[in-house]
């Protein structure tokens, strides 16, 4: 599904129209004064509504897609190279289940433009252009809707901003200003729009595994990363979603040992199936 053909109406409109017309929108149904827009391919067309009825004075209504918060969402985490995409192909043979991989393809290649490449040479620079797009473009993975009950997604917006983000910021590459207005957009859409996820799969891995196997998938931006940089994206997994001591953690998390070799992966895949499928988000 295209990025700008759900929520967006057109990826021309600026972020801050966009911004702009959705906060006028939510306005609009949240004070109750006027039936939700049904124009088609506005956005908040149909395919949007309030999720509770509380009164504005304590108002938590978000904007959620209709149907699809029914369906089951599983979340994928772990540090770069540690096989979440090998995980998803697993799980992509099954009819019931639509994989959403994370789409590095558009952050390698938006318009020509290769933010991804971008953020690696000059991260202080180009940081924030990454992540913003990031942040679109998981969004657009979160509300896009799929045929299949169960919907199992590589990584999240959650983690695009407590893991990646707050890496940039802390390792001092990421100026204030940008860490400021990048946590404003997170803030808003996570409190305005519904993002439910059911269940995180955790793939835990070492750092020193994620090194070989990064250099044995030898992606042409990633060549200059060093163990380093996967020791501290680690530490920050470790530190949301084991020790809870960093950010909110969405969803319960179940943790899969993931240093084995493929055969024996595909194994605790399959015998984590009915665990995964019976999540369900309280
Ligand atoms: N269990 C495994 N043992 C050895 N190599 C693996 C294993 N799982 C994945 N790989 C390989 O490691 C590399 C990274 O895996 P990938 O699934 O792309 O990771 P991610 O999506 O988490 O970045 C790929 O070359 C893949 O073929
Ligand atoms: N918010 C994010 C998410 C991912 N990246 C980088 C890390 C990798 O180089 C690449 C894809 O990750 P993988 O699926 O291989 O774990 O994108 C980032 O910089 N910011």
């Amino acid at each position: 599904m295209p990025l700008s053909s759900v929520y967006i109406g057109g990826l021309r409109r600026t972020l801050t129209q966009i911004h702009s017309a959705a906060a006028a929108c939510l306005n609009r149904q949240i004070s109750g004064c006027q039936r939700p827009v049904r124009r088609k391919g506005a956005w908040m067309n149909t395919q949007a509504r309030l999720l509770s009825s509380r009164t504005p004075q304590n108002c938590t209504r978000k904007l959620v897609r209709n149907g699809e918060e029914k369906k089951l969402v599983i979340c994928i985490e772990g540090n770069i190279a540690s096989g979440k995409t090998t995980c998803l192909d697993y799980f992509s043979k099954a009819s019931d289940i639509e994989v959403l991989t994370e789409p590095v393809s558009k952050w390698r290649n938006v318009q020509g433009h290769n933010p991804l490449g971008l953020m690696y040479q000059d991260p202080t620079r180009w940081g924030l252009t990454l992540q913003t797009y990031v942040q679109l473009t998981m969004l657009d993975r979160h509300l896009c809707t799929t045929p299949a009950p169960v919907r199992m997604m590589e990584r999240s917006i959650y983690s695009a901003k407590y893991i990646f983000v707050e890496n940039l910021y802390r390792s001092g590459k990421m100026p204030d200003v940008d860490f400021v207005v990048l946590s404003e957009w997170f803030d808003w859409i996570t409190q305005n729009i519904s993002i439910p996820v059911d269940l995180i799969v955790y793939l835990q891995t070492t750092p020193e595994t994620c090194f070989a196997r990064l250099k044995e998938r030898c992606r042409e931006e990633e060549k200059m990363i060093p163990m380093e940089y996967l020791e501290t994206i680690h530490q920050l997994y470790e530190d949301w979603l084991i020790n809870k001591t960093s950010f909110k953690v969405p969803a319960p998390v179940l943790v899969i040992p993931a240093d084995h070799d493929l055969p024996k992966m595909l194994h605790q895949y399959e015998e984590n199936r009915e665990r995964i499928l019976a999540a369900r988000n309280a």
